[in-house]
Protein backbone atom coordinates (compact mmCIF):
# COMPACT_ATOMS: atom_id res chain seq x y z
CA UNK A 1 0.00 0.00 0.00
CA UNK A 2 1.27 3.40 -0.51
CA UNK A 3 0.35 7.00 -0.08
CA UNK A 4 -0.20 9.94 -2.22
CA UNK A 5 0.36 13.39 -0.56
CA UNK A 6 -1.06 16.45 -2.14
CA UNK A 7 0.83 19.15 -0.06
CA UNK A 8 3.20 22.17 -0.96
CA UNK A 9 5.13 20.24 1.87
CA UNK A 10 7.55 16.97 0.67
CA UNK A 11 5.41 14.13 1.51
CA UNK A 12 6.08 11.20 3.74
CA UNK A 13 4.43 8.60 4.71
CA UNK A 14 4.95 5.27 6.68
CA UNK A 15 3.52 2.14 7.50
CA UNK A 16 4.26 -1.31 8.12
CA UNK A 17 8.27 -0.02 7.94
CA UNK A 18 7.40 1.15 4.17
CA UNK A 19 8.25 4.39 3.80
CA UNK A 20 7.06 6.39 0.63
CA UNK A 21 7.76 10.04 -0.65
CA UNK A 22 6.46 11.97 -3.20
CA UNK A 23 5.93 15.49 -5.06
CA UNK A 24 3.06 16.93 -6.50
CA UNK A 25 4.90 17.41 -10.00
CA UNK A 26 6.73 14.13 -9.99
CA UNK A 27 4.76 11.03 -11.17
CA UNK A 28 3.73 8.78 -8.95
CA UNK A 29 6.24 6.70 -7.17
CA UNK A 30 4.91 3.59 -5.91
CA UNK A 31 7.25 0.50 -3.85
CA UNK A 32 9.62 0.62 -1.50
CA UNK A 33 11.83 2.59 -2.81
CA UNK A 34 12.16 6.46 -2.18
CA UNK A 35 12.29 8.83 -5.73
CA UNK A 36 13.42 12.96 -5.52
CA UNK A 37 13.56 15.07 -7.90
CA UNK A 38 16.49 15.77 -9.95
CA UNK A 39 17.44 19.34 -8.43
CA UNK A 40 16.66 17.81 -5.42
CA UNK A 41 19.17 15.38 -5.45
CA UNK A 42 21.45 18.01 -6.94
CA UNK A 43 20.98 20.18 -3.30
CA UNK A 44 21.30 16.54 -1.00
CA UNK A 45 24.48 15.95 -3.00
CA UNK A 46 25.97 19.47 -2.88
CA UNK A 47 25.05 18.87 0.52
CA UNK A 48 26.54 15.68 0.96
CA UNK A 49 29.94 16.99 -0.26
CA UNK A 50 29.92 20.42 1.52
CA UNK A 51 29.80 18.42 4.78
CA UNK A 52 32.33 15.81 3.82
CA UNK A 53 34.74 18.68 2.70
CA UNK A 54 34.27 20.52 6.33
CA UNK A 55 34.70 16.89 8.06
CA UNK A 56 37.91 16.36 5.97
CA UNK A 57 39.18 20.09 6.76
CA UNK A 58 38.59 19.56 10.13
CA UNK A 59 39.94 16.24 10.56
CA UNK A 60 43.08 17.52 8.93
CA UNK A 61 43.22 20.51 11.36
CA UNK A 62 42.80 18.44 13.82
CA UNK A 63 45.52 15.56 12.80
CA UNK A 64 48.07 18.31 11.77
CA UNK A 65 47.96 20.11 14.98
CA UNK A 66 48.62 16.84 17.18
CA UNK A 67 51.44 16.86 18.79
CA UNK A 68 54.65 15.31 17.32
CA UNK A 69 56.93 12.16 19.23
CA UNK A 70 59.58 14.87 20.65
CA UNK A 71 62.42 14.69 18.56
CA UNK A 72 65.02 15.36 21.11
CA UNK A 73 68.83 16.08 20.95
CA UNK A 74 71.44 15.78 23.74
CA UNK A 75 74.50 17.34 24.51
CA UNK A 76 77.42 16.68 27.05
CA UNK A 77 79.89 19.15 28.50
CA UNK A 78 82.41 17.78 31.24
CA UNK A 79 83.41 20.89 33.06
CA UNK A 80 86.69 19.97 34.28
CA UNK A 81 87.56 22.30 36.97
CA UNK A 82 90.71 22.85 39.37
CA UNK A 83 88.54 21.19 42.60
CA UNK A 84 86.05 18.65 40.64
CA UNK A 85 85.32 17.81 37.32
CA UNK A 86 81.33 18.07 36.63
CA UNK A 87 79.55 16.01 33.92
CA UNK A 88 76.08 18.39 32.25
CA UNK A 89 73.90 16.52 29.87
CA UNK A 90 71.75 18.90 28.01
CA UNK A 91 68.60 18.40 25.65
CA UNK A 92 66.83 20.37 23.15
CA UNK A 93 64.01 19.98 20.60
CA UNK A 94 66.17 19.13 17.39
CA UNK A 95 63.18 21.02 15.37
CA UNK A 96 63.49 24.40 17.53
CA UNK A 97 67.87 23.93 17.25
CA UNK A 98 67.84 27.97 16.59
CA UNK A 99 65.69 29.04 19.30
CA UNK A 100 66.80 31.11 22.53
CA UNK A 101 65.99 29.66 25.66
CA UNK A 102 64.97 25.67 24.30
CA UNK A 103 68.00 23.82 25.79
CA UNK A 104 67.78 22.39 29.45
CA UNK A 105 70.12 20.59 31.62
CA UNK A 106 68.86 17.39 32.36
CA UNK A 107 71.56 15.37 34.34
CA UNK A 108 74.43 16.44 36.54
CA UNK A 109 77.17 13.70 37.48
CA UNK A 110 79.67 15.00 39.93
CA UNK A 111 83.10 13.06 39.83
CA UNK A 112 84.36 11.56 42.44
CA UNK A 113 88.12 12.68 43.56
CA UNK A 114 89.89 15.29 42.53
CA UNK A 115 89.71 17.88 39.64
CA UNK A 116 91.65 16.20 36.87
CA UNK A 117 94.68 18.73 37.23
CA UNK A 118 95.26 16.87 40.81
CA UNK A 119 96.35 13.59 38.82
CA UNK A 120 99.34 14.79 37.49
CA UNK A 121 101.37 12.19 39.06
CA UNK A 122 98.88 9.58 38.09
CA UNK A 123 97.60 10.70 35.04
CA UNK A 124 95.56 7.51 34.30
CA UNK A 125 93.50 8.15 36.95
CA UNK A 126 92.39 11.57 35.09
CA UNK A 127 90.41 9.23 33.05
CA UNK A 128 89.27 6.77 34.98
CA UNK A 129 87.83 9.03 37.24
CA UNK A 130 85.02 10.16 34.39
CA UNK A 131 83.88 6.96 33.93
CA UNK A 132 81.38 6.49 36.39
CA UNK A 133 79.69 9.61 35.28
CA UNK A 134 79.97 8.65 31.69
CA UNK A 135 78.16 5.55 32.39
CA UNK A 136 75.23 7.74 34.08
CA UNK A 137 75.38 9.62 30.97
CA UNK A 138 74.63 6.88 28.36
CA UNK A 139 71.36 5.39 30.77
CA UNK A 140 70.21 9.52 30.41
CA UNK A 141 70.34 9.71 27.07
CA UNK A 142 68.69 6.75 24.55
CA UNK A 143 70.37 4.66 23.33
CA UNK A 144 69.58 4.71 19.39
CA UNK A 145 71.46 8.54 19.87
CA UNK A 146 74.67 7.91 21.80
CA UNK A 147 76.28 7.90 18.31
CA UNK A 148 74.86 11.76 17.54
CA UNK A 149 75.45 12.30 20.78
CA UNK A 150 78.55 15.32 21.25
CA UNK A 151 80.57 15.21 23.61
CA UNK A 152 83.22 17.90 25.24
CA UNK A 153 85.45 18.73 27.54
CA UNK A 154 86.33 21.78 28.43
CA UNK A 155 89.18 22.35 31.47
CA UNK A 156 89.72 25.55 33.64
CA UNK A 157 92.33 27.08 35.92
CA UNK A 158 93.37 23.99 37.53
CA UNK A 159 94.81 22.82 33.94
CA UNK A 160 95.89 26.04 32.91
CA UNK A 161 98.44 26.53 36.05
CA UNK A 162 99.60 22.86 35.35
CA UNK A 163 100.40 23.96 31.95
CA UNK A 164 102.27 27.09 32.86
CA UNK A 165 104.09 24.55 35.04
CA UNK A 166 105.00 21.20 33.40
CA UNK A 167 103.36 21.78 29.65
CA UNK A 168 103.90 18.16 28.80
CA UNK A 169 102.39 16.49 32.40
CA UNK A 170 99.29 18.87 31.42
CA UNK A 171 99.11 17.18 27.86
CA UNK A 172 99.85 13.57 29.58
CA UNK A 173 96.29 14.69 31.53
CA UNK A 174 94.28 15.80 28.79
CA UNK A 175 95.10 12.21 26.66
CA UNK A 176 94.22 10.35 29.81
CA UNK A 177 90.68 11.57 29.63
CA UNK A 178 90.60 11.57 25.96
CA UNK A 179 91.29 8.18 26.07
CA UNK A 180 88.31 7.09 28.00
CA UNK A 181 86.09 9.87 26.21
CA UNK A 182 86.96 8.47 22.55
CA UNK A 183 85.53 4.61 24.48
CA UNK A 184 82.75 6.23 24.84
CA UNK A 185 80.03 5.50 22.58
CA UNK A 186 78.82 9.29 22.22
CA UNK A 187 80.50 11.50 19.37
CA UNK A 188 83.98 12.87 21.01
CA UNK A 189 84.50 16.26 19.86
CA UNK A 190 87.23 17.44 22.28
CA UNK A 191 88.83 17.49 25.55
CA UNK A 192 91.14 20.88 25.56
CA UNK A 193 92.03 23.77 28.19
CA UNK A 194 89.99 26.84 27.30
CA UNK A 195 91.13 30.24 27.63
CA UNK A 196 90.18 32.92 31.22
CA UNK A 197 88.88 34.93 28.12
CA UNK A 198 86.52 31.82 27.14
CA UNK A 199 85.57 30.36 30.11
CA UNK A 200 83.84 34.27 31.13
CA UNK A 201 82.03 34.51 27.60
CA UNK A 202 80.35 31.47 28.02
CA UNK A 203 79.53 32.21 31.71
CA UNK A 204 77.82 35.53 30.33
CA UNK A 205 75.92 33.50 27.33
CA UNK A 206 74.62 30.87 30.00
CA UNK A 207 72.98 33.82 32.07
CA UNK A 208 71.64 35.35 29.51
CA UNK A 209 70.75 32.81 27.48
CA UNK A 210 69.17 31.24 31.44
CA UNK A 211 67.95 34.68 31.48
CA UNK A 212 66.21 34.63 28.20
CA UNK A 213 67.86 38.21 27.97
CA UNK A 214 68.85 37.83 23.99
CA UNK A 215 64.75 37.06 23.32
CA UNK A 216 63.27 40.14 21.88
CA UNK A 217 59.12 40.01 21.92
CA UNK A 218 57.91 38.97 18.76
CA UNK A 219 55.82 41.80 17.66
CA UNK A 220 59.19 43.62 17.52
CA UNK A 221 59.73 41.54 14.64
CA UNK A 222 57.72 43.56 12.26
CA UNK A 223 59.47 46.67 13.51
CA UNK A 224 63.62 46.03 13.26
CA UNK A 225 64.47 49.55 14.20
CA UNK A 226 62.57 49.41 17.52
CA UNK A 227 65.01 46.05 18.19
CA UNK A 228 67.50 46.80 20.40
CA UNK A 229 68.31 47.72 23.90
CA UNK A 230 66.59 44.89 26.55
CA UNK A 231 69.92 45.04 29.28
CA UNK A 232 71.75 41.83 29.27
CA UNK A 233 73.03 40.50 32.97
CA UNK A 234 76.93 40.40 34.08
CA UNK A 235 78.18 36.94 35.13
CA UNK A 236 80.63 36.52 38.32
CA UNK A 237 82.14 33.16 38.60
CA UNK A 238 84.06 32.11 41.44
CA UNK A 239 86.22 29.49 40.92
CA UNK A 240 88.46 27.38 42.92
CA UNK A 241 91.54 28.56 40.85
CA UNK A 242 90.34 31.77 39.27
CA UNK A 243 87.52 34.12 38.88
CA UNK A 244 85.61 36.05 36.24
CA UNK A 245 83.81 39.05 35.64
CA UNK A 246 82.21 39.68 32.39
CA UNK A 247 79.53 41.94 31.41
CA UNK A 248 78.41 44.89 29.36
CA UNK A 249 79.52 48.25 30.17
CA UNK A 250 78.26 51.60 29.56
CA UNK A 251 81.12 53.23 27.43
CA UNK A 252 81.71 51.56 24.21
CA UNK A 253 85.81 51.57 24.01
CA UNK A 254 87.38 48.63 26.11
CA UNK A 255 90.70 50.80 27.03
CA UNK A 256 92.36 47.00 26.80
CA UNK A 257 91.70 44.64 23.88
CA UNK A 258 92.49 41.30 25.49
CA UNK A 259 89.41 42.40 27.83
CA UNK A 260 87.38 43.15 25.39
CA UNK A 261 84.54 40.20 23.39
CA UNK A 262 82.21 41.39 20.43
CA UNK A 263 79.62 39.10 19.57
CA UNK A 264 76.72 39.01 17.50
CA UNK A 265 73.74 37.08 18.78
CA UNK A 266 70.44 36.64 17.13
CA UNK A 267 71.08 40.00 15.19
CA UNK A 268 72.15 42.05 17.76
CA UNK A 269 75.73 43.07 18.80
CA UNK A 270 77.36 43.26 21.81
CA UNK A 271 80.45 44.61 23.29
CA UNK A 272 81.53 43.02 26.24
CA UNK A 273 84.38 43.23 29.02
CA UNK A 274 86.12 39.97 30.85
CA UNK A 275 88.51 39.37 32.77
CA UNK A 276 89.88 35.93 34.50
CA UNK A 277 91.47 36.49 37.82
CA UNK A 278 94.29 33.33 37.30
CA UNK A 279 94.72 32.53 40.87
CA UNK A 280 92.15 34.75 42.40
CA UNK A 281 89.72 31.40 42.62
CA UNK A 282 88.42 30.71 46.36
CA UNK A 283 91.71 28.02 47.03
CA UNK A 284 94.20 29.76 45.77
CA UNK A 285 93.37 33.00 47.04
CA UNK A 286 93.43 31.29 50.34
CA UNK A 287 96.76 29.85 49.46
CA UNK A 288 98.02 33.49 48.44
CA UNK A 289 97.01 34.87 51.65
CA UNK A 290 98.38 32.25 54.00
CA UNK A 291 101.93 32.56 51.64
CA UNK A 292 101.89 36.55 51.82
CA UNK A 293 101.44 36.05 55.88
CA UNK A 294 104.00 33.68 56.14
CA UNK A 295 107.04 36.23 54.58
CA UNK A 296 105.92 37.87 57.60
CA UNK A 297 106.12 35.06 60.84
CA UNK A 298 109.20 33.93 62.48
CA UNK A 299 108.41 30.38 63.11
CA UNK A 300 105.70 29.17 60.86
CA UNK A 301 102.92 29.84 63.15
CA UNK A 302 100.43 31.80 62.38
CA UNK A 303 97.03 32.79 63.72
CA UNK A 304 94.61 33.21 60.99
CA UNK A 305 91.49 35.77 62.02
CA UNK A 306 89.97 33.78 58.57
CA UNK A 307 89.38 30.67 60.24
CA UNK A 308 87.15 29.53 63.08
CA UNK A 309 87.91 29.95 66.69
CA UNK A 310 89.31 26.63 67.80
CA UNK A 311 90.31 25.73 64.16
CA UNK A 312 94.03 24.26 63.82
CA UNK A 313 96.06 22.90 61.10
CA UNK A 314 99.62 21.75 60.10
CA UNK A 315 100.80 21.96 56.72
CA UNK A 316 103.71 21.31 54.87
CA UNK A 317 105.24 24.47 53.25
CA UNK A 318 106.34 22.58 50.15
CA UNK A 319 102.34 21.31 49.74
CA UNK A 320 101.43 25.53 49.51
CA UNK A 321 104.38 26.13 46.89
CA UNK A 322 103.20 23.89 44.21
CA UNK A 323 101.99 26.21 41.32
CA UNK A 324 102.78 29.15 39.79
CA UNK A 325 100.18 31.46 41.60
CA UNK A 326 103.16 31.31 44.40
CA UNK A 327 106.59 31.63 43.03
CA UNK A 328 109.79 31.93 44.99
CA UNK A 329 109.82 32.77 48.69
CA UNK A 330 110.38 28.90 49.79
CA UNK A 331 113.30 28.49 50.11
CA UNK A 332 113.88 32.03 51.76
CA UNK A 333 111.62 30.53 54.88
CA UNK A 334 113.37 29.26 58.09
CA UNK A 335 111.29 26.35 58.63
CA UNK A 336 109.32 23.68 56.53
CA UNK A 337 105.99 23.17 58.33
CA UNK A 338 102.92 25.74 58.45
CA UNK A 339 100.92 26.00 62.08
CA UNK A 340 97.61 27.50 61.21
CA UNK A 341 95.41 28.47 64.05
CA UNK A 342 92.16 30.31 63.36
CA UNK A 343 90.31 32.96 65.82
CA UNK A 344 87.50 33.79 63.79
CA UNK A 345 87.20 37.55 63.46
CA UNK A 346 85.40 38.87 59.99
CA UNK A 347 86.81 42.18 59.94
CA UNK A 348 90.50 41.57 60.75
CA UNK A 349 90.44 38.83 57.60
CA UNK A 350 88.86 41.17 55.66
CA UNK A 351 92.08 43.65 56.25
CA UNK A 352 94.52 40.77 56.02
CA UNK A 353 93.12 39.65 52.32
CA UNK A 354 93.15 42.72 51.18
CA UNK A 355 97.00 42.01 50.63
CA UNK A 356 96.79 40.18 47.99
CA UNK A 357 95.03 42.57 45.73
CA UNK A 358 97.56 45.05 44.40
CA UNK A 359 96.01 48.63 43.89
CA UNK A 360 99.07 50.80 43.79
CA UNK A 361 99.17 50.87 40.28
CA UNK A 362 97.07 51.21 37.19
CA UNK A 363 98.09 51.61 34.11
CA UNK A 364 93.90 52.67 32.73
CA UNK A 365 91.20 54.95 33.60
CA UNK A 366 89.97 52.32 36.09
CA UNK A 367 91.35 49.41 37.53
CA UNK A 368 90.52 45.97 39.89
CA UNK A 369 94.02 45.40 40.69
CA UNK A 370 96.86 43.86 39.59
CA UNK A 371 96.83 46.81 37.24
CA UNK A 372 93.97 44.82 35.19
CA UNK A 373 91.54 46.92 33.45
CA UNK A 374 88.26 47.30 34.78
CA UNK A 375 85.62 49.92 33.78
CA UNK A 376 82.74 51.13 35.51
CA UNK A 377 80.52 48.24 36.51
CA UNK A 378 77.03 48.21 34.56
CA UNK A 379 73.91 46.72 35.34
CA UNK A 380 72.82 43.61 37.47
CA UNK A 381 75.17 40.61 38.21
CA UNK A 382 73.87 36.73 38.41
CA UNK A 383 76.89 35.03 40.81
CA UNK A 384 77.83 31.64 40.58
CA UNK A 385 80.00 28.76 41.36
CA UNK A 386 81.61 29.25 45.38
CA UNK A 387 79.12 32.53 45.23
CA UNK A 388 76.18 30.33 44.92
CA UNK A 389 77.83 27.89 47.51
CA UNK A 390 78.48 30.49 50.01
CA UNK A 391 75.28 32.48 49.70
CA UNK A 392 73.51 28.86 49.78
CA UNK A 393 76.02 27.73 52.89
CA UNK A 394 74.14 30.78 55.11
CA UNK A 395 70.63 29.89 53.39
CA UNK A 396 70.67 33.28 51.34
CA UNK A 397 69.68 31.58 48.17
CA UNK A 398 66.26 30.74 49.11
CA UNK A 399 65.36 34.26 49.11
CA UNK A 400 63.02 35.89 45.85
CA UNK A 401 64.49 38.90 45.65
CA UNK A 402 68.43 39.66 45.65
CA UNK A 403 69.67 39.97 49.37
CA UNK A 404 70.98 43.64 50.45
CA UNK A 405 75.02 43.29 50.69
CA UNK A 406 74.69 44.66 54.52
CA UNK A 407 72.76 41.07 54.98
CA UNK A 408 74.73 39.13 53.50
CA UNK A 409 77.85 40.63 55.37
CA UNK A 410 76.06 40.25 58.62
CA UNK A 411 75.49 36.65 57.84
CA UNK A 412 79.20 35.94 57.04
CA UNK A 413 80.58 37.86 60.09
CA UNK A 414 77.90 36.16 62.27
CA UNK A 415 79.06 32.49 61.20
CA UNK A 416 82.93 33.48 61.22
CA UNK A 417 82.45 34.29 64.86
CA UNK A 418 81.52 30.91 65.56
CA UNK A 419 83.80 28.66 66.96
CA UNK A 420 85.20 25.50 64.93
CA UNK A 421 83.52 22.66 67.03
CA UNK A 422 79.92 24.16 66.37
CA UNK A 423 80.28 23.41 62.38
CA UNK A 424 79.69 20.94 60.28
CA UNK A 425 80.84 20.43 57.27
CA UNK A 426 71.38 23.96 40.48
CA UNK A 427 73.45 25.05 37.85
CA UNK A 428 75.08 28.03 36.29
CA UNK A 429 78.36 27.79 34.75
CA UNK A 430 80.25 28.80 31.41
CA UNK A 431 79.29 24.85 30.03
CA UNK A 432 75.93 25.33 28.53
CA UNK A 433 77.36 28.72 26.89
CA UNK A 434 80.14 26.69 25.72
CA UNK A 435 77.81 24.12 24.57
CA UNK A 436 75.52 26.65 22.70
CA UNK A 437 78.51 27.48 21.25
CA UNK A 438 80.20 24.91 19.34
CA UNK A 439 76.90 22.94 18.40
CA UNK A 440 75.97 26.51 16.92
CA UNK A 441 73.20 27.23 18.66
CA UNK A 442 73.52 30.36 18.95
CA UNK A 443 73.17 31.85 15.68
CA UNK A 444 74.35 35.67 14.76
CA UNK A 445 71.63 36.49 12.98
CA UNK A 446 67.94 36.02 14.06
CA UNK A 447 66.61 32.54 13.00
CA UNK A 448 63.32 34.11 10.36
CA UNK A 449 59.91 33.37 11.86
CA UNK A 450 56.94 32.91 10.01
CA UNK A 451 54.01 35.11 10.98
CA UNK A 452 51.61 32.78 12.13
CA UNK A 453 52.06 29.20 14.22
CA UNK A 454 51.57 25.99 12.59
CA UNK A 455 48.26 26.17 14.31
CA UNK A 456 46.97 29.55 13.56
CA UNK A 457 47.92 28.70 9.73
CA UNK A 458 45.88 25.88 9.62
CA UNK A 459 43.02 27.13 11.52
CA UNK A 460 42.95 29.83 9.02
CA UNK A 461 43.10 27.82 6.02
CA UNK A 462 40.23 25.67 7.27
CA UNK A 463 38.00 29.31 8.16
CA UNK A 464 38.98 30.72 4.47
CA UNK A 465 38.07 26.87 2.48
CA UNK A 466 34.70 27.16 4.90
CA UNK A 467 34.15 30.85 3.73
CA UNK A 468 34.81 29.83 0.25
CA UNK A 469 32.51 26.54 -0.13
CA UNK A 470 29.67 28.81 1.29
CA UNK A 471 30.37 31.34 -1.15
CA UNK A 472 30.05 29.04 -4.01
CA UNK A 473 27.07 27.61 -2.95
CA UNK A 474 25.34 30.57 -2.57
CA UNK A 475 26.66 31.65 -5.46
CA UNK A 476 25.63 28.54 -7.83
CA UNK A 477 21.77 28.91 -5.86
CA UNK A 478 22.01 32.25 -6.65
CA UNK A 479 22.35 32.21 -10.34
CA UNK A 480 21.53 28.39 -11.31
CA UNK A 481 18.28 28.01 -8.88
CA UNK A 482 16.84 24.65 -9.27
CA UNK A 483 13.23 24.32 -10.74
CA UNK A 484 11.68 23.48 -7.06
CA UNK A 485 13.05 26.22 -6.34
CA UNK A 486 12.02 28.44 -9.04
CA UNK A 487 8.19 27.44 -8.90
CA UNK A 488 8.97 27.62 -5.21
CA UNK A 489 7.87 23.94 -3.88
CA UNK A 490 10.81 24.32 -1.31
N1 LIG B 1 79.19 22.35 46.54
C1 LIG B 1 80.36 22.98 46.53
C2 LIG B 1 81.20 22.90 45.40
C3 LIG B 1 82.43 23.57 45.44
N2 LIG B 1 82.76 24.29 46.53
C4 LIG B 1 84.03 25.06 46.54
O1 LIG B 1 83.83 26.23 45.77
C5 LIG B 1 85.04 26.58 45.12
C6 LIG B 1 84.78 26.73 43.65
O2 LIG B 1 84.27 25.52 43.18
P1 LIG B 1 84.04 25.36 41.63
O3 LIG B 1 83.29 26.52 41.13
O4 LIG B 1 83.49 24.01 41.40
O5 LIG B 1 85.55 25.47 41.15
P2 LIG B 1 86.24 24.75 39.94
O6 LIG B 1 85.36 24.78 38.77
O7 LIG B 1 86.70 23.42 40.38
O8 LIG B 1 87.53 25.66 39.74
P3 LIG B 1 87.97 26.55 38.48
O9 LIG B 1 86.74 27.07 37.84
O10 LIG B 1 88.78 27.66 39.08
O11 LIG B 1 88.76 25.67 37.61
C7 LIG B 1 86.05 25.49 45.43
O12 LIG B 1 86.83 25.97 46.49
C8 LIG B 1 85.21 24.34 45.89
O13 LIG B 1 85.89 23.54 46.83
C9 LIG B 1 81.92 24.40 47.61
O14 LIG B 1 82.26 25.09 48.56
N3 LIG B 1 80.73 23.74 47.59
CA1 LIG C 1 84.67 26.46 37.37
Amino acid sequence: MHLSLSSSEPAEAEKGGERTLALMDEPKVTGTKPRTSWPRKALLILGFLFALAAIALVAMAVSQNKPLPKNIKYGIVLDAGSSHTNLYVYEWPAEKENDTGVVHQVEVCKVEGLGISGYSQDTEKAGLSLQHCMKRAQEVVPEQQHRETPVYLGATAGMRLLSLQNRSMADRVLSAVEKTLRSSPFNFQGARVISGQEEGAYGWITINYLLGNFKQPGWLNFLPHLRSSRGTSGALDLGGASTQITFAPDQELIESQENSLHFRLYGKNYNVYTHSFLCYGKDQALRLKLATDLQSTQNGSLLDPCFHLGYLRIMNISDLYTNPCIANGEQQLPFTQLHLQGNGDYQRCRMTIQKIFNTSYCPYSSCAFNGIFLPPLQGEFGAFSAFYFVMNFLNLTTEKSPVPLDKATSAVESFCSRPWHEIGSSDAGWTLGYMLNLTNMIPAEKPPTRPLSHASYVGLMVFCSLVLVAVLLLSWLTFHKPKCLQKGLI
